[in-house]
């Protein structure tokens, strides 16, 4: 079955689907080569099997093979940006961090070390969860890699600002208020986006934005549109090193049953893989997709949507390798689209689409 995989410019890609049934084998992302059958990876997916900072539902730490195994079914070339990522660079699955289950503080330094590992000689890091938590250990490594605070656009129902839970400061309602405590974290470029439900009070939002978070909320997403968001975020972050994470329950629980802390009013998967193509060119410096949790899920709902973000993120870092050449996948068309649908409904010029 290994000889079975497309294989161009020197990049071992994926099992051929069309010679070996998908659902065939052990999953690993998209059918790719294990990271121990290449020779050097620019990007790994890496899987951390790690849900013991939850505050709700458990079974976060089941993510990552839910994921894997609902990733079968993605193919090799990308018509959104009219990119083949698999071709353009080397991707490998990195498999699964071996993280203790029973000890916070010891996880996150597994994490942390880990990410530092698999990026010492320039892998870039596409991290499937796993809960949250595990955002603030690979930041550290995103900010330590990158030798400058980094850039961060989280996509999540919640802030995960908060300061303690039942006293315990590292948790998955943590990670981001550790993070700018550490100054990890660039406070001129960092955005919350589909944010919405309740919260414990006025003072959650008083707090994020002393920490400098924006926020576009799920209802801004719609009022507003994707062109427009995209067009908000891209001029907050620029070009700086960003990082990006994923919190799966962003989506509506109609799209992404299947998490731990689900809240309604959110966004679409449409929305969410739009929202990423609209990236495009942004420097992009490590990401992740977490708090999947198999056990709520139905018919891989959220399995699907995980495995389509990250081959959404793995894309954008494969396009940038190759110099950023998307120039004619069809998001682009549609982004121009709507960009210039808004400008007529406001009654002004088209603007010139951004490059
Ligand atoms: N799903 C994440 N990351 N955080 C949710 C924390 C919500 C809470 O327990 O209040
Ligand atoms: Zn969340
Ligand atoms: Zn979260």
């Amino acid at each position: 079955m290994e000889e079975l995989r497309i294989q161009a410019n020197g990049n071992l890609g994926p099992i051929d689907s069309s010679r070996v049934p998908r659902f065939a084998g052990a999953a690993t992302f998209a059918r790719l080569p294990r990271l121990d059958q290449v020779q050097h990876a620019d990007v790994a997916v890496v899987g951390v099997p790690f849900d013991a900072g939850v505050s709700y539902r458990p079974g976060a730490r089941f993510g990552a093979n839910h994921v894997r195994e609902a990733s079968r079914l993605l193919r090799p070339y990308n018509p959104a940006w009219d990119v083949s990522p698999f071709e353009n660079i080397q991707v490998a699955d990195a498999g699964d961090m071996a993280v203790n289950p029973f000890n916070i503080n010891e996880a996150i330094e597994t994490v942390q070390q880990n990410a530092l590992d698999l990026t010492a000689s320039g892998t870039k890091l596409v991290t499937l969860g796993g809960d949250h938590t595990i955002a603030l250990p690979l930041l550290r490594a995103a900010a330590q890699r990158a030798g400058e605070p980094v850039a961060m656009l989280h996509f999540d129902a919640h802030l995960d600002t908060w300061d303690t839970y039942f006293g315990a400061e590292y948790t998955h309602g943590t990670p981001f208020r550790r993070a700018v405590e550490e100054g990890i974290l660039d406070t001129e470029a960092i955005c919350h986006v589909g944010t919405r439900g309740p919260l414990y009070g006025k003072k959650d939002l008083d707090d994020d934005h002393r920490f400098g978070f924006g926020i576009v909320t799920s209802a801004d997403v719609y009022y507003q549109g994707v062109a427009e968001t995209v067009a908000r975020l891209r001029e907050r972050i620029g070009n700086r090193p960003l990082y990006v994470s994923i919190d799966i329950d962003v989506l509506d629980p109609a799209h992404a049953p299947g998490t731990g802390t689900p809240e309604a009013g959110g966004i679409t998967s449409r929305e969410l893989l739009e929202i990423i193509r609209g990236l495009r060119g942004m420097n992009l410096a490590g990401a992740d997709v977490v708090e999947v949790a198999p056990a709520y899920d139905h018919a891989e709902l959220t399995g699907v949507a995980g495995s389509h973000a990250a081959f959404e993120l793995v894309t954008l870092l494969a396009d940038n390798a190759a110099g950023g050449q998307a120039r004619n996948g069809y998001a682009r068309q549609s982004l121009a689209r709507g960009r210039e649908a808004a400008a007529v409904s406001a009654g002004q010029e088209a603007q010139e689409s951004f490059e």
